[in-house]
């Protein structure tokens, strides 16, 4: 079921007409459905059954602590990349006791933090990062729990700038050195080998690659018990894909269950899995204004509020987004429009081609805006960043209150 749907002709998330939190908050605006996150973080930890297993949502997807204080709730687990991820995690209720940290270039203030909110493990991504983090723990008298994060060289078969698990990315240890690695880890005395971890990739269509990698792993943690190493968890990484136009990736129940199943027998051997996009994508929407319908040479435009700052996806990787009219009922007449922002530049568009009826003043919503959209939203040409709206039936609450930027304008706020 869909938490953002049409009724008498206005689109509604979840109890609340779309338009109204428009008029209210004011465009652009990012609205995010809470049902609709408990049901895909279900789907995913339901779907895994009796294997011992924890769901550690990707943060960067989208680190709203609205979002992240639902995930907490249910008892989800965090992959984290930064410090300021970790902070976010446990300002919004989480548990350090769930989370693992990912990411190529981790810091050692960044490590010391972690190692100091006990954290349940470090995804390490090459020996450099292991000495660091075996001197920090060294520093502060503690193991730090580490799992490797090994490149498995599977094809995602998805964009290049979102594929990880290949030779040529710059995530992970080769498999050919992943033994020697786990020695040096194992001979470290400041070290605690725990796990193993991959991921291969970002909005993934096709299941193979997934049991692909987890294949491959396995048979490198058969050959590390040979050699006396035994770990007891294996992550998978996330990056199962969501439908944005006509893709059909595997539903998070069929790809969940597909992992388990690789792992019958082996129950001393914890799942984890990371999913962000699958998550938190078709959970929100950005509500943008138009402001002018420009008709040029050759082409129509719909000026919109919202922009690249806003919404990166579509400039960075021609990403395209379903874009939709808040109330149906119009009196314009269907043109086909360049959905643009007023950012200065030609790549600023968040949808192009479209078919739709318009005129100023409507309203718009981006369809599957929920990840990797605030998150990725700057200030580029000064704008204030949009507010972020978390509805949950008929309530409706402000996590995050649109900048501060305007006052500027006021004489109320010096600039910096
Ligand atoms: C290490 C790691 N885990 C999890 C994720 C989440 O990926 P996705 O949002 O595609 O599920 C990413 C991003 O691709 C990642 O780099
Ligand atoms: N930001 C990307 C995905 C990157 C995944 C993170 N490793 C997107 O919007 O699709």
């Amino acid at each position: 079921m869909d938490h953002f749907v049409y009724r008498d002709g206005r689109l509604f998330a979840e109890d609340v007409a779309v338009s109204d939190l428009a008029r209210q908050h004011a465009t652009p605006l990012y609205v995010y459905s809470r049902a609709t996150l408990e049901r895909h973080w279900h789907a995913f930890n339901d779907a895994v059954g009796e294997h011992p297993h924890l769901i550690c949502y990707a943060v960067k997807a989208n680190s709203n602590l609205g979002v992240l204080s639902v995930l907490a709730k249910l008892g989800s687990g965090f992959d984290i990349v930064s410090a300021g991820e970790l902070a976010r995690v446990l300002e919004a209720g989480g548990d350090a006791a769930n989370v693992v940290f990912s990411g190529v270039g981790k810091k050692a203030d960044e490590i010391r933090y972690a190692l100091q909110q006990g954290i349940m493990c470090f995804n390490v991504e090459s020996e450099p990062e292991l000495h660091r983090i075996n001197a920090v723990a060294g520093e502060l008298g503690v193991k730090a729990p580490i799992s490797l994060r090994i490149n498995p060289d599977v094809d995602a078969r998805t964009h290049p700038y979102i594929s990880t698990g290949l030779k040529v990315n710059k995530f992970g240890i080769p498999r050919e050195r992943a033994i020697a690695t786990y020695e040096l880890a194992a001979s470290l005395p400041h070290i605690d080998v725990v796990g193993m971890d991959c991921h291969i990739g970002s909005q993934l269509t096709d299941i193979d690659p997934f049991v692909d990698a987890l294949e491959r792993l396995l048979v490198l943690i058969d050959e590390l018990a040979e050699k006396g190493i035994t770990i007891s968890h294996l992550d998978v990484g996330g990056g199962l894909g969501v439908t944005y136009n006509n893709e059909t990736p595997p539903h998070p129940r069929e790809y969940a269950a597909a992992m388990a199943e690789k792992m019958t027998g082996r129950d001393d051997l914890k799942l984890i899995l990371e999913p962000g996009r699958a998550i938190a994508a078709n959970a929100g929407i950005l509500v943008t204004e138009v402001e002018f319908i420009k008709e040029g040479e050759e082409k129509h435009f719909a000026i919109v509020d919202a922009a690249m700052n806003d919404m990166l996806r579509p400039a960075l990787y021609s990403a395209w987004q379903n874009i939709i009219r808040v109330e149906q009922h119009t009196a314009a007449t269907p043109k086909v429009y360049d959905i643009v922002g007023p950012v200065c530049e030609t790549g600023d568009f968040l949808g192009k081609d479209r078919h739709l009826a318009l005129a100023a003043g409507d309203l718009l919503a981006v369809r599957s805006a929920g990840a990797y959209g605030f998150v990725m939203a700057s200030n580029y040409n000064s704008r204030c960043r949009p507010a972020e709206i978390m509805v949950d039936g008929d309530q409706v609450t402000v996590v995050r209150e649109r900048e501060i930027l305007k006052d500027l304008w006021k004489g109320e706020h010096k600039l910096t």
